[in-house]
């Protein structure tokens, strides 16, 4: 099948800066095949065509650190301390899930990625199996993670749940499924567990996702335990010899900072700015990060702790809070914080081969953002326009895997009435009196 998408302004998102060009994109099978001018005979023979005239095109954006399946707990208890939260009313209320509320939270989850233009995202749940189904089922691309709390009982189980991860999902549903090990944080995973977790991540040959430095709580507690930072203790334990994803790293100083750049991280920092604004976590002096050369994509964190799951949000946020951390408006400008949200991010998921950019030889993740509205005219400069104008509602199409996924903002695989209805009634019964 072919897929040919005409008179589009087309973000590669290949350069330094971001560069629209006016013109064809041909999609062949799952791979993206010709950018730019597509030959007049491929055009004669394509299969369906998407007239793209006003529309921007670019890489699907990559959501660097989720929880998708906590989509079904969404608004369920709001302005809470981050420990008091998950202690209190995240984890009794995830004691109470079963394999089909995952299921269903982390479809609905993906309904609402698909609809505001995210096509690859990073997760780190439970009920795992679940997951990766629901990533089957929607069409998405994703990099999994059993998420690893160090507690007294079931440990046996939890580590059966990664390899079985690994074993059975690793590059399923046509290569859209990645498989990363995923210790949750410092302050939940002493060494010797950790230690556990890196020797499967070396069986497996696969990168690793933790939360890093979220609250100054963490600090301290990780402090207090071992008189370190999170940053040296993880460097202590050997976390950094292997590819990573840092989720949040709010809290780093400049030691920590060191350390990451002289580490020459593999991987890089998943920066989730609503989730830090929201919990009052702080800012991550991403400005930083960058100038010490790491990897920085965006992600959302779960629709518990984030408000909802549309990127373009969370591209504004970013570009927002540095401008003001440092008092400069030039920092993280539009065309940085777009590369953030596409090839950086894949970069930081290890998927830079596969996606990230539009590119011939790339896999099809794609997305058309409609931009006749008002809040996106005149076009003086469509990249500025994107990063701080757009947001998720005005994504037209999105296609991954070459498959079209949403086209004129209709899902074509998932029934979103049909959804919304079920979790409703599942999340009522999960909740109560917690
Ligand atoms: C064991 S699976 C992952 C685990 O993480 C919890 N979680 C959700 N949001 C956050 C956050 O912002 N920081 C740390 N942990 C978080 C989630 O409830 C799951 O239990
Ligand atoms: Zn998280």
């Amino acid at each position: 099948m072919s897929l040919l998408i005409t008179n589009a302004m087309i973000l590669t998102m290949t350069g330094e800066t971001v560069t629209p060009i006016h013109g064809d994109l041909l999609i062949e099978g799952d791979l993206i095949t010709a950018v730019g001018e597509v030959p007049a005979e491929k055009k004669a023979q394509a299969d369906e065509v998407i007239d793209a005239q006003g529309m921007a095109a670019l890489p699907g954006l990559v959501n660097c650190h989720n929880h998708a399946a906590m989509s079904i707990l969404r608004g369920f208890s709001e302005d809470l301390r981050l420990m008091e939260w998950l202690s209190q009313k995240m984890w009794p209320a995830e004691a109470r899930m079963t394999q089909e509320d995952v299921y269903l939270g982390t479809l609905l989850a993906a309904a609402e990625m698909i609809k505001s233009g995210t096509t690859t995202f990073a997760d780190m749940y439970v009920f795992t199996d679940s997951v990766a189904q629901a990533v089957i089922d929607s069409g998405m691309r994703a990099s999994l993670t059993r998420g690893m709390i160090d507690a007294p009982d079931g440990q046996e189980m939890r580590f059966a749940e990664a390899r079985a991860l690994f074993e059975k999902w690793n590059g399923a549903g046509d290569g859209r499924i990645s498989v990363m090990a995923g210790p949750h944080g410092p302050h939940t995973c002493p060494p010797a567990f950790l230690q556990e977790i890196f020797k499967l991540a070396e069986e497996f040959n696969a990168p690793l996702h933790i939360h890093l430095a979220e609250t100054t709580e963490e600090v301290e507690i990780i402090r207090r335990e071992y008189g370190l930072t999170p940053t040296e203790y993880l460097k202590e334990v050997g976390l950094f010899d292997h590819h990573v994803v840092l989720a949040h790293s709010v809290h780093l100083t400049a030691g920590d900072i060191e350390i990451l750049r002289s580490a020459n991280l593999r991987g890089g920092i998943a920066h989730n700015p609503v989730s830090n604004l929201k919990l009052g976590c702080g800012i991550a002096p991403v400005t930083s990060y960058l100038q010490a050369g790491l990897t920085v994509g965006i992600g959302t964190d779960g629709p518990g702790s984030a408000t909802t799951l549309d990127l373009f949000e969370e591209i504004k946020a970013a570009a927002w809070l540095q401008k003001v951390q440092t008092f400069d408006p030039t920092a993280l400008n539009a065309s940085q914080v777009l590369h953030m949200a596409t090839r950086e991010g894949a970069k930081v998921l290890a998927l830079d081969s596969q996606i990230g950019t539009l590119e011939a030889g790339k896999k099809a993740d794609v997305i058309l953002v409609d931009t006749h509205a008002a809040h996106l005219r005149p076009h003086h400069d469509l990249t500025a326009l994107l990063a701080y104008s757009a947001n998720g509602a005005d994504v037209h199409t999105t296609i991954v895997n070459g498959e079209v996924l949403m086209k004129g903002r209709k899902l074509t695989k998932l029934d979103e009435q049909a959804l919304i209805a079920e979790i409703e009634e599942r999340a009522k019964q999960i909740t109560a009196g917690i």
